[in-house]
């Protein structure tokens, strides 16, 4: 449904996409995260024709970005929107269908249906005189009336209750249930871990990482393992030797009445076990914790990033120095393109 290849967009000498390439299909939600000024609204705004590419290839619905066709086609909803405050939610939704000429009784329904289905009441009220849910869920409703097959939605939960939250986020699981494409920018991972299908992170510019959310976790994080057991374990030789070989040295804390020793491989547990044992305890429980997203991300948008500025200004380097196949930090990973 949308596919990007080699995606560039500079100002000036600054480079806010640098080579981006995904593709999304029907009826996916597929997430952009990235730190702030990594360029995700960057791409949703070239994504919805709002912002032309300096190179590269954008087709949504098979439509060049920017195509008129393409806009019918599209719904987007910007980070910030403000409403015309004078306005109701109805009178400002016809509004926006007149000016996609919908006709006026599929217009009413279709807005009727939106708003029960977004649970908005008060459909008479000034927008103005509205709660910032209510009016995130009236934007909502605005990237709908034309009926689109895609969205794009710029961090359509952010800034809102726990309720109204989880109302936009389960709304955005219905838009794919009902067979739409969707993509989503958010600061909030768990936003993204719980509603995206395939996520890219981007940082710099450039798209660091992609994949399932559990393909990037499993690829980018790691395991640990905690062992509880009812004394400390001694520090044996093989303790010390597995904790210097695999990773972190393993730890051991006091918690309650027990203790628990974090180790990063299933050989590290057998080791603290023999060491429990050694020390006349016994291993009492074994957990395994699995990085979050937001594990996952720090570590990779910590890395060194080559530059985003074109050569010649003040000794900063040029992207076209950068090593982005071989740097962590530039390096595209993952599953191949079209997956799913
Ligand atoms: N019109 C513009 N002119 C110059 N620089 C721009 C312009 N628009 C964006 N940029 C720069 O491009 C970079 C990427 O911006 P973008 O808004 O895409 O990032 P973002 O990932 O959406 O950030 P945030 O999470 O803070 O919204 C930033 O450094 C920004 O300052």
């Amino acid at each position: 449904m949308i596919e990007v290849a080699g995606l560039r967009k500079t100002y000036g000498n600054f480079a806010a996409v640098v080579d981006s390439t995904f593709s999304v299909g029907e009826g996916e939600v597929f997430g952009i995260v990235g730190p702030n000024g990594a360029g995700k609204t960057t791409t949703l705004k070239v994504l919805s024709g709002l912002v032309e590419p300096t190179a590269g290839e954008v087709t949504v619905a098979g439509f060049d970005s920017g195509n008129p066709e393409m806009r019918h086609r599209l719904g987007f909803l910007p980070e910030e929107s403000p409403l015309y405050e004078e306005m109701t939610p109805r009178s400002y939704l016809r509004f926006f269908a007149d000016l996609y000429d919908v006709p006026s009784d599929v217009a009413d329904d279709r807005i009727e249906a939106t708003l029960d289905r977004l649970r908005l009441d008060h459909r008479e009220r000034r927008l103005g005189d509205m709660s910032k849910g209510m009016k995130r869920k009236v934007a909502i409703a605005r990237s709908l009336v034309n009926d689109p097959d895609v969205l794009v939605y710029d961090e359509p939960a952010s800034g809102l209750d726990p309720v109204t939250t989880d109302s936009v986020l389960q709304f955005t699981r219905e838009l794919r249930d009902a067979g739409k494409t969707v993509v989503f920018s958010a600061h909030n991972l768990y936003h993204v871990e719980s509603v995206c299908d395939r996520v890219v992170v981007m940082n710099e510019g450039r798209i660091v990482a992609r994949g399932s959310v559990d393909g990037i976790r499993e690829r980018h994080g790691e395991t640990t393992y905690h062992v509880f057991s009812d004394v400390a374990p001694n520090r044996t030789d093989a303790l010390a030797d597995i904790a210097d070989a695999d990773g972190p040295a393993a730890r051991t804390e006091e918690v309650g009445d027990r203790f628990r020793t974090a180790v990063p491989t299933m050989t590290a547990v057998e080791a603290v076990r023999e060491a429990v044992t050694a020390a006349g305890g016994e291993v009492v429980d074994i957990r395994t914790r699995e990085p979050s997203l937001e594990d996952v991300f720090l570590d990779i948008v910590g890395r060194p990033m080559p530059g985003r500025y074109t050569a010649g200004t003040d000794g900063v380097p040029s992207d076209d120095e950068s090593t982005d196949d071989e740097t962590d930090g530039g390096r595209v990973s993952g599953e191949p393109e079209g997956a799913k």
